[in-house]
C-alpha cells in the first residue's frame, strides 16, 4: 500500500504537481525516470563494484580515506549504539571506506551500506550520496525520499568534501537502516556530518600547505583556534593558492578563487598575517570584510625546514652549508668524499661565500686533531715558522685568502709543507686560481682539488639561508614579515653570506616586535640610485590621507595595526 502510494507521488511530480517533497527530491526523481529509465517498483540489488575496482577507487581516494580516518572514527564514536552507519564515498558515489556496527553487517550489505556499493544516482536512483554528489550540497534523503522502494526505510544524510582546489573530492554520508517518521530527527545527523567534512577539508588544507601560510577564520573567537569555520592557503605574495569550501563563500560568487589576491576580499594584506598569529589575543585578530562584516583570523606561517635534506646530512658538518641547491649539493658531496683525504684543497669564490666555512667543516670531517688557521695577509716567514713550530700531529692548516701571502714568505711556506707530512693545507681565495701570482712550487703544493663556491644570488637555497641564518641569530619566534622576505629574496647580495648576516644583524636590532618588516632592512649596499626612504613613503601616504588611519591602511593594502606599527617604528605622528 505503501510502495503504491510512493508511486502515484512519483507520478504526481513527473506531472508537474507540487507534493511538498524537497525539490532536489522531485529534481532527482525526475531525472531517475526521464534521464536514467528506472522504475519505482523494481527491487534492484545494491549495486557493488568488483573487488579490484574497489582496490582502483580507494587507490586513488587514498590520501582521502587518510585525511578523513580520524574525523570518521571520532564521528562513528559519537554516534555509537545509535544504529547509524558511516560511508566514505569518492567523487563517483563508491563507498571506500565504512563505518558500521558488526551485528548488523548482514542487513547493512544486502541494504548496500558497505564498502564497495556504488551509490551514484544513475545507479541507485535518489539516494543521500548521489542526490549530495549532483547539488554538492548537504542533504538528508529520507525514507520515501528515496526513489527505489528497496530504499524507502533508509534515512541518508550526506556532506560534500571538497578539495583545497575547488574541486568535489568525496562525500560523507551518514545512515539509518530504520528511522523515526519525521525528517527533522535528522537535524543531529545534518549537522555531524558537515561539521566531520568541514574537518577532513582543513586537515587536507593544512597538510598541504606546510611550505605556505594558512589563515584560518572564524565568525567567533572562541573557536577561532581550536575549529575554524574556513581557510586559505596562501603564498608570499598573498595569492590564494587553496581553500576550504566555508572560505569559498567569502570570495564573490562564479570566478576563479585561485590566484587571487587575498586583499580582494578581505581588509588585510600578506604583511598583516604576522599580525594575526596565535600569541596576539584571539579578540585582537579581528579582520575587516570589504563586505563590512568582519571575522577572526588565525594566521600560520610556513614551517621553515628544520633540517638539511637528506642527502646532505649524510657530510656531517658539510649539511649545515646549503639547503636545497643543485650545485652547493654537488660540491658538498665532492667536499665530504675529499675530506678524508690529505690532498691539498684550493677553496675558491667571491668574499663572503663561506669559503673559511668551508675548511672548517671539511676540517671537522677529516682525519686530522690538530687545527691551525693563519690569514695570510701581511704574513712574515718568522710568524709561519714559529706558529708550524710544535704542530701536536697530523694537522688541518687553513691558509686564508692565499693572494695576499706577501712573496718573500713563500719559499718558507713551501719549507713549511715539505718539512711537515702531516699537514694538510687548505687554501682560500677570492682569486682565480689561473691569476694567481704564486711561485710554481708552491702552488702545485697547494693546488690539489679545487672547490668554487658560488655567490649567494646564484644559490637557489636562499630563502632556506635566509631561515636558517635568522634562527640562529633571533630569538625562536621572531620572523620576516612576507614583504621583507620577498625584498631579501630579490637583493644581489655582493657581499653573499656575509653582507646576508649582517643584514639580519641589523635587522633583529632594529626590529621593535618579533617581525621584521620592511623598514627595518638596512638598505642594499649598491643600491643606486637611492630607493625611496620607505619612512617618506609612509609620511606623505599618511599625510595624503589627512593622518586617517583606516584611509591610509586601504591605500597601503594593509590593516590598520600595520601602519600603526610602522608609523610607531619610523616615529611618526600626526601634527597637532
Ligand atoms: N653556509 C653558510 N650558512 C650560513 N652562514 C654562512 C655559511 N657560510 C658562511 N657563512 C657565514 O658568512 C660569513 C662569511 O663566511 P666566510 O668567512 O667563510 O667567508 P669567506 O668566503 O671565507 O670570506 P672572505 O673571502 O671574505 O674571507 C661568516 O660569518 C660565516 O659564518
Amino acid at each position: 500500500m505503501r510502495d503504491h502510494k510512493h508511486v502515484e507521488e512519483i507520478e504526481q511530480v513527473l506531472g508537474g504537481s507540487q507534493t511538498g517533497r524537497d525539490g532536489f527530491v522531485s529534481a532527482s526523481w525526475r531525472r531517475c525516470v526521464e534521464l536514467y529509465g528506472m522504475d519505482p517498483m523494481r527491487r534492484d540489488p545494491a549495486y557493488i563494484v568488483t573487488e579490484s575496482e574497489l582496490r582502483d577507487h580507494r587507490k586513488q581516494a587514498e590520501w582521502m580515506i587518510g585525511a578523513a580516518r580520524s574525523s570518521l572514527q571520532s564521528l562513528f564514536r559519537q554516534v555509537a549504539g545509535q544504529n547509524y552507519v558511516l560511508l566514505l564515498t569518492d567523487a563517483k558515489g563508491v563507498c571506500v571506506d565504512f563505518f558500521g556496527d558488526d551485528l548488523f553487517v548482514d542487513d547493512l550489505r544486502a541494504a548496500g551500506l558497505y564498502l564497495g556499493s556504488n551509490w551514484s544516482e544513475s545507479l541507485a536512483g535518489t539516494c543521500g550520496v548521489g542526490a549530495c554528489i549532483v547539488t554538492q550540497e548537504p542533504v538528508t534523503v529520507h525514507q520515501d525520499d528515496h526513489f527505489g522502494n528497496a530504499h524507502t526505510t533508509l534515512s541518508c544524510t550526506a556532506a560534500p568534501i571538497f578539495d583545497s582546489l575547488g574541486g568535489l573530492a568525496a562525500v560523507l554520508d551518514i545512515s539509518l537502516l530504520r528511522s523515526p517518521t519525521p525528517k527533522r530527527s535528522q537535524n543531529l545527523a545534518m549537522s555531524l556530518v558537515t561539521n566531520a567534512a568541514r574537518r577532513v577539508e582543513m586537515a587536507n588544507l593544512m597538510a598541504e600547505s606546510r611550505r605556505d601560510w594558512v589563515l584560518r577564520l572564524s565568525a567567533s573567537p572562541e573557536f577561532l583556534d581550536v575549529d575554524p569555520e574556513a581557510a586559505v592557503r596562501l603564498d608570499g605574495g598573498g595569492r590564494v593558492l587553496g581553500y576550504t569550501r566555508a572560505a569559498r563563500r567569502l570570495f564573490p560568487d562564479g570566478g576563479e578563487v585561485i590566484g587571487r589576491r587575498i586583499d580582494e576580499v578581505l581588509g588585510l594584506s600578506v604583511d598583516d598575517l604576522p599580525d594575526l598569529m596565535r600569541d596576539r589575543p584571539t579578540e585582537e585578530r579581528i579582520i575587516e570584510m570589504r563586505d563590512g562584516g568582519a571575522l577572526f583570523g588565525h594566521a600560520i606561517a610556513p614551517q621553515a625546514p628544520r633540517t638539511a635534506p637528506r642527502s646532505s646530512r649524510r657530510g656531517g658538518p658539510l649539511a649545515g652549508l646549503a639547503g636545497e641547491d643543485p650545485a652547493m649539493a654537488q660540491l658538498l658531496a665532492q667536499a665530504a668524499k675529499l675530506a678524508r683525504t690529505s690532498v691539498p684543497l684550493l677553496i675558491t669564490g667571491a668574499t663572503g661565500t663561506g669559503k673559511t666555512k668551508l675548511a672548517h667543516a671539511i676540517h671537522m670531517v677529516g682525519t686530522a686533531n690538530g687545527f691551525l688557521s693563519l690569514d695570510c695577509a701581511g704574513l712574515s716567514p718568522d710568524v709561519l715558522r714559529e706558529a708550524t713550530a710544535a704542530l701536536p700531529g697530523p694537522t688541518t692548516l687553513v691558509l686564508r685568502r692565499i693572494e695576499d701571502l706577501p712573496g718573500g714568505t713563500a719559499p718558507t711556506l713551501t719549507a713549511v709543507l715539505d718539512g711537515g707530512p702531516c699537514l694538510r693545507p687548505i687554501v682560500t681565495t677570492c682569486a682565480d686560481p689561473a691569476a694567481l701570482a704564486l711561485p710554481g712550487p708552491l702552488f702545485h703544493r697547494l693546488a690539489g682539488a679545487t672547490l668554487r663556491l658560488p655567490s649567494l644570488r646564484q644559490r637557489r637555497d636562499l630563502g632556506w639561508l635566509l631561515d636558517r641564518v635568522l634562527h640562529r641569530r633571533a630569538p625562536e619566534d621572531m620572523r620576516l614579515s612576507p614583504s621583507a622576505r620577498a625584498a631579501l629574496l630579490g637583493r644581489s647580495w655582493p657581499g653573499n653570506l656575509r653582507e646576508l648576516e649582517q643584514v639580519l644583524d641589523v635587522a633583529i636590532a632594529l626590529c621593535d616586535g618579533r617581525v621584521i618588516d620592511l623598514p627595518d632592512l638596512p638598505a642594499p649596499v649598491d643600491s643606486t640610485p637611492e630607493p625611496p626612504d620607505a619612512e617618506e613613503q609612509l609620511e606623505q601616504v599618511m599625510e595624503a590621507c589627512g593622518w586617517n588611519m583606516a584611509r591610509a591602511a586601504r591605500r597601503l593594502g594593509v590593516n590598520r595595526s600595520t601602519v600603526l606599527r610602522r608609523l610607531r617604528k619610523a616615529g611618526l605622528q600626526a601634527p597637532s
